[in-house]
């Protein structure tokens, strides 16, 4: 981390000169009482409490015991004269001269407050956090919510706030900094849009009012969508900063009252075109913890000081929450509420994890295949860990009878657009992608993410196969590791027990290894010579290939059997919409007898069709085949 070069930095090394003055704000200030002394144990069981003094001693996160803890009030965050301002005001504290009648039911409210939490396995830690919203209709009892969101509301077809909704959209409407983590598909983006919106309460051309930064151009691309649909009914000028925007916008006259974009687009806006932010009433860092990275962090530091405005309400959301972004988070937000949904970093419950030996790189080649032709029904996602093999597995999908596409970073914008409207479209069944997307990307109905490399961290895994199984929904997730995986597969295996999958016990034994992105240098895709395209490929090579069959769906120590290994040992087919097939379009044994039969002619064709002639002989029989059938 560099040193010194941004303020966000000094969460870790404090510089005490260069912030003297927010320093002394902080200094002369003890954490606040939190005066809810004695609540009852139920809520305490599963909280987290942050100890906020040295960074060293910041990281000895204890697990108090029921008794002795409260769930509210411990401050984690600093305090500011803003916020305890506005925490004189909360709904949840009791009056200066409190009659003890009031003060019993203040208490009996915190109870039912925690009863409430715990139903909903919602964690939270702050000074006086508000009460979690029952239902929508609270958002008009309570806060005097404009209908048209309400109406909005009923037209997305949400009934009920998910968890993370019910928590944090009342603590973003006392203006209250939060920092909040749910797993993926729980529904954040409404979390922080409604509150944004609420508060903005009418469309203004004062500047702009509300940034929400997210890390990539598809991400801010959707959570624009999403909120011109939560504002329907409403003017709101609500702005994607595009490259045509850098490029022919006035900044000088620039307004609007939401603005969504990556932080390298708003960067540029700021740097070059002088964007003025010192208007912000709300700063939204979606996917925070990407945000955070070391490539973002310059990038979300020059925003953050740009959004001068020192009234300003910021919020933090992600499905995954490392230790160093709640460091950072809390040396710049002030009286922060933090809100967790479940357990931090971990997956999504209704995604069904598996993992897949798949011995070589060839191995995964024909682990997919098989899979294929066997039970997966699309729409599917297949991640890999770079550009260049992304584009290599879509040169050995692409002549396939399948509807593949692929998503890059070499993609243009309207490329990738195309690319993302067509797999929710339906148009794409399997789409080959790079991490660009595996980050907040809502595709409705993804029934299986397969990751054919290996994640290069335990979050990435997270997210990735987070794609599925949102909104609770179910969903599949499988993951192919080779030998140079192994190390690291005790991280993965960690996330899915923890998620309640079943993971083989030899691997829980494995000796636990930090991982610091594990992206090994993987052998190539495809096994055709990347500079001869147009021949064929050298009988060798093929003949070379055939023995690693076997390593497919033989485990390394010995253990573990995979799905696809109890299927292959038991030489049956099992029953499932094949790929090639049309989606929902079962019944079709004859062909897969056949294709069955031409198994070992499928497998030298791997690699050997060119690379630019859109259809080799096996294929050619199998449209055709396709097309009778
Ligand atoms: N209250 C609700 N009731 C039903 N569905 C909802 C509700 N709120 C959001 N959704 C739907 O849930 C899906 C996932 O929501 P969203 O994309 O906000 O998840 P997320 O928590 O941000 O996920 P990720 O961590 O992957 O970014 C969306 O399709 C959204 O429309």
């Amino acid at each position: 981390m560099e040193k010194g070069a941004s303020f966000l930095f000094a969460g870790i090394h404090f510089d005490k000169k260069r912030f003297a003055a927010d320093f002394s704000r902080f200094e002369g200030k003890k954490e606040s009482d939190n005066g809810i002394e004695g609540l009852s144990s139920i809520a305490n069981s599963d909280f987290e409490v942050i100890e906020d003094s040295t960074p060293s001693e910041k990281r000895k996160r204890k697990r108090k015991s029921a008794a002795t803890e409260s769930v509210e009030g411990f401050s984690v965050f600093r305090d500011s004269k803003l916020t305890v301002a506005a925490s004189v005001n909360e709904e949840n504290h009791p009056s200066e001269n409190d009659p003890s009648e009031e003060r019993k039911e203040f208490h009996r409210k915190l109870e039912r407050d925690a009863l409430y939490r715990k139903k909903y396995n919602i964690h939270v830690s702050g000074n006086n956090v508000p009460s979690p919203l029952q239902n929508f209709a609270e958002l008009s009892t309570r806060y005097e919510c404009d209908p048209y969101i309400l109406h909005n509301l009923v037209e997305l077809g949400f009934k009920e706030p998910t968890p993370i909704q019910r928590q944090a959209i009342p603590v973003l409407l006392s203006g209250r900094e939060c920092f909040a983590c749910a797993p993926t598909g729980s529904g954040k983006t409404l979390a922080f849009l409604c509150p944004v919106l609420m508060k903005l309460k009418d469309p203004s051309k004062e500047g702009i009012r509300a940034v929400i930064l997210c890390p990539t151009r598809e991400l801010a691309s959707q959570t624009t969508r999403e909120c011109k649909k939560l504002a329907k009914g409403k003017k709101f000028s609500i702005k994607l900063v595009t490259k045509e925007v850098i490029r022919h916008a006035d900044f000088s006259k620039f307004s609007c009252d939401v603005l969504i974009s990556t932080p390298l687009r708003l960067r540029l806006a700021i740097r070059k075109k002088k964007i003025d932010l010192s208007r912000v009433e709300h700063l939204v860092l979606d996917e925070s913890d990407k945000l955070f990275e070391l490539g973002l962090l310059k990038q979300i530091d020059t925003i953050v000081k740009a959004c001068s405005n020192p009234s300003i309400v910021r919020s933090l959301f992600s499905a995954t929450l490392p230790d160093f972004v709640e460091d950072l988070a809390r040396s710049v937000m002030h009286d922060a509420v933090r809100v967790i949904v479940g357990r931090k970093n971990t997956a999504s419950e209704t995604v069904k994890q598996k993992l897949v030996f798949a011995g070589s790189e060839e191995g995964k080649l024909l682990a997919l295949r098989q899979s294929f032709s066997e039970s997966l029904n699309p729409p599917v996602l297949i991640f890999v860990q770079s550009k260049e093999r992304a584009k290599d597995l879509y040169g050995e999908l692409a002549f396939e009878n399948i509807k593949v596409n692929v998503i890059h970073s070499d993609l243009s914008e309207i490329e990738r657009e195309n690319v993302v409207y067509d797999f929710r479209a339906g148009k794409t069944w399997v789409l080959i992608a790079t991490d660009v997307i595996a980050r907040g990307m809502d595709f409705k109905g993804v029934n299986c993410v397969i990751n054919y490399d290996f994640p290069d961290s335990a979050s990435a895994y997270i997210h990735r196969i987070g794609r599925s199984g949102r909104a609770g929904r179910s969903g599949e997730a499988i993951t192919f590791y080779t030998d140079e995986d192994i190390p690291f597969l005790r991280n993965i295996a960690n996330v899915m027990s923890a998620s309640g999958c079943e993971v083989p016990s030899w691997i829980t034994e494995l000796q636990k290894k930090k991982w610091k992105k594990h992206r090994p240098k993987r052998d190539s895709i495809s096994n055709k010579p990347k500079d001869d395209g147009d021949t064929e490929q050298p009988k060798k090579k093929s003949k070379k290939r055939r023995p690693k069959r076997d390593s497919i769906v033989t485990k390394p120590k010995g253990n573990g059997d995979s799905e696809l290994q109890k299927k292959k040992s038991k030489k049956q087919r099992p029953e499932g919409d094949p790929i090639r097939n049309k989606p929902k379009d079962k019944g079709d044994t004859e062909q897969q007898k056949q294709k069955l039969k031409k198994r070992k002619l499928k497998r030298d064709s791997i690699s050997t069709k060119p690379k630019d002639d859109g259809v080799s002989k096996p294929q050619k029989k199998k449209s055709k085949k396709a097309e009778e059938a």
